[in-house]
């Protein structure tokens, strides 16, 4: 297989997804120059110091200008903002891609705001990353045997996907299509609802009396379960926001289930509860690979 070479990419948000994908297609050899631009001048700066870019452009759309692809790595939020900045500059053969988490949203705002050119936008979701944020939080093996989604459809350019597919083979991970209501479909239950419980726990308990105590007697579960709600707020609010037509559903359904499971404690039904856990913890060991705990 002939690895994807692209000379000179611009990354819009240099922050943990955009900086890993910066370290892995340099290290993979796929890109000759890397541009960042973004908002904040300290992480960019950040960003050119710990060699994730080459040099710093004066903005988004002097990044768009100068190269053969653009990988927009912005919290969904700000996506139609930077399109809508970007499109004036971009070359009649840019190829634009996105990392963001949903996917109906942005599709919509690049086919309303690049017109011609979203033919040319490959819309993808690297389903891989860290709680932790910026370009400090950056790392080349992030993608390396994690799935990447896109989500082109008929009037996409099958050159701009085999490019885009290309860039993220080279970064080691699984590529697969599907379309942006799927994805965010799928997406709604396996990662926006976790993040939602886990925030919402932790706002819970720490709403509780003694909430001092509550956290010093917690043990590796919580920490477990609540891993994700360090992740950057801001980025999570505009993703539930994204997906809430997907969201609120299954947060319905996760109530009623758990509704269930609390009237059959409180019946004293230890076999309901027991029947739950059981076909919960299968599911669950089957998909974990017990040698690594990782999925
Ligand atoms: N954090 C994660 O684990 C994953 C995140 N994603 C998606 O990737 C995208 C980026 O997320 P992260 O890298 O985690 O975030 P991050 O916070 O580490 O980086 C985002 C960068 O975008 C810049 N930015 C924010 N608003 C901007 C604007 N209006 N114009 C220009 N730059 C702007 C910020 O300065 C920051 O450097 C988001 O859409 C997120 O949904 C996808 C997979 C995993
Ligand atoms: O930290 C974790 O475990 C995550 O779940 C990271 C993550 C965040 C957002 C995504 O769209 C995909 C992955």
């Amino acid at each position: 297989m002939s690895t994807t070479r692209v000379t000179s990419v611009a990354i819009i948000g240099v922050g943990l997804i955009g900086g890993s994908a910066a370290a892995t297609w340099r290290r993979a050899g796929c890109v000759d120059r890397l541009i960042g631009a973004g908002r904040g001048r300290a992480n960019l700066e950040r960003a050119l110091e710990l060699g994730l870019i080459d040099e710093i452009a004066e903005s988004p759309a002097d990044a768009a200008a100068r190269s053969d692809l653009v990988l927009l790595a912005v919290p969904v939020g700000a996506t139609a903002a930077v399109l809508a900045d970007i499109a004036p500059a971009l070359g009649n053969r840019t190829i634009v891609t996105d990392a963001g988490s949903t996917k109906t949203g942005v599709v919509a705002d690049a086919r309303r705001i690049l017109g011609r050119a979203a033919a040319r936008f490959v819309p993808g979701h690297p389903v891989a990353g860290t709680e932790y944020s910026g370009a400090d939080a950056a790392f080349a093996a992030l993608f390396e045997n994690r799935r990447v989604i896109l989500t082109p459809d008929t009037e996409t350019d099958p050159a701009a996907v085999s490019t885009v597919r290309g860039l993220w083979e080279a970064a080691g991970a699984q590529v697969c299509e599907m379309t942006p209501e799927h994805h965010d479909a799928v997406l709604a239950a396996t990662s926006h609802l976790p993040h939602v419980l886990a925030y919402q726990l932790v706002d819970t308990l720490a709403g509780l009396d003694e909430q001092q105590e509550i956290f010093d007697y917690a043990a590796g579960g919580f920490a477990d379960f609540t891993r994700i709600a360090s992740s950057s707020p801001a980025m999570w609010s505009d993703i539930v926001q994204a997906n809430r037509d997907c969201l609120l559903p299954v947060i319905d359904r996760y109530l009623a289930e758990l509704n269930t499971l609390r009237q059959a404690l409180a019946d004293n039904d230890r076999d309901a509860v027991n029947r739950r856990f059981e076909r919960a913890k299968a599911v669950r060991d089957r998909f974990v690979d017990n040698r690594t705990g990782r999925t």
